[in-house]
């Protein structure tokens, strides 16, 4: 069953002088439910405002995004988002736990959000750090604790800004293998925007292709391998490479000038 809708959704930034700007075209997919969707496309080509649109932090100029059926025209109490800087979107002035707890404590009261933090810390590998401040963790384990907070709101849908792309190529291996880990046991849908091939082809289980500005809808590509994902045999298997060959030519082309 479809659990995100993007239907038709065109969107235009007033320019300063002249028409408005076109950056996306009438783009039309959907994500099943407790499905892995990564949205692949050149650098600048809209991915970011696609996913701020089904997020609903900003309207499409046409067309529609639905999530369970329902017209998205706000944050959706049922999706969070994970954002590409996780160093702005953690309170400075908060510890770790109180960042986390801060997703929920509005609607359960600070002493239960509190003891939730500490479960959501510990299933992303931080338990012992509620104490901390994030300015006292390295880059990875900030983006633990963003992915911990997000995970706090009990949300059915995941929508992640290249969560993985502001840490060194290790770090970001870990925390490939953390959201598949939190994506089997919680049979979450998940939609993660990036500009990287393997990543996509690692994580997910189809890919939305996107084209250059003015962006469209390239084509969907069904990854086919097999889970659990290893993270060195996946990357070595006759699929990955002809997939990883196949999309890294495609981007390529459509990336020329
Ligand atoms: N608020 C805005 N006003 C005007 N133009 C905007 C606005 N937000 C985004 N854009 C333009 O829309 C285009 C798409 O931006 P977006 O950040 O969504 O691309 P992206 O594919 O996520 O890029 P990257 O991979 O580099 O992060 C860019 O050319 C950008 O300049």
């Amino acid at each position: 069953m479809d659990f995100l809708e993007l239907e038709g959704i065109t969107k235009e930034f007033p320019s300063r002088s002249g028409p408005p700007a076109r950056v996306m075209e009438r783009v039309s997919f959907s994500v099943r439910e407790g499905e892995f969707m990564a949205v692949l496309g050149p650098s600048g080509c809209g991915k970011s405002t696609l996913l701020q649109m089904a997020a609903g932090l900003l309207p499409p100029s046409s067309g529609e995004a639905r999530i369970g059926g329902r017209r998205v025209d706000g944050p959706p109490p049922e999706a969070v988002y994970v954002f590409q800087q996780y160093t702005r979107s953690l309170l400075p002035w908060r510890n770790v736990r109180d960042n986390v707890a801060f997703a929920v404590e509005h609607r359960i009261g600070r002493r239960r959000a509190r003891a939730a933090a500490e479960v959501q810390l510990a299933q992303v590998g931080l338990a012992g750090f509620g104490d901390h401040f994030p300015w006292q963790l390295s880059g990875g384990m900030q983006q633990r604790v963003a992915i911990a907070r997000a995970l706090a709101a009990e949300p059915a849908l995941l929508l992640m800004d290249e969560p993985f792309s502001a840490v060194d190529a290790l770090t970001r291996l870990d925390l490939q293998a953390l959201i598949l880990d939190i994506w089997t046991q919680r049979k979450l849908t998940v939609m993660l925007v990036t500009h990287d091939v393997e990543e996509a082809i690692y994580l997910a289980d189809r890919i939305a292709m996107l084209t250059r500005r003015p962006t469209t809808l390239a084509e969907i590509v069904e990854v086919g391998l097999p889970r659990p994902r290893d993270p060195i045999a996946t990357r070595e298997l006759p699929r990955f490479l002809e997939l990883r060959h196949d999309l890294l030519g495609k981007l390529l082309t459509r990336h020329a000038v």
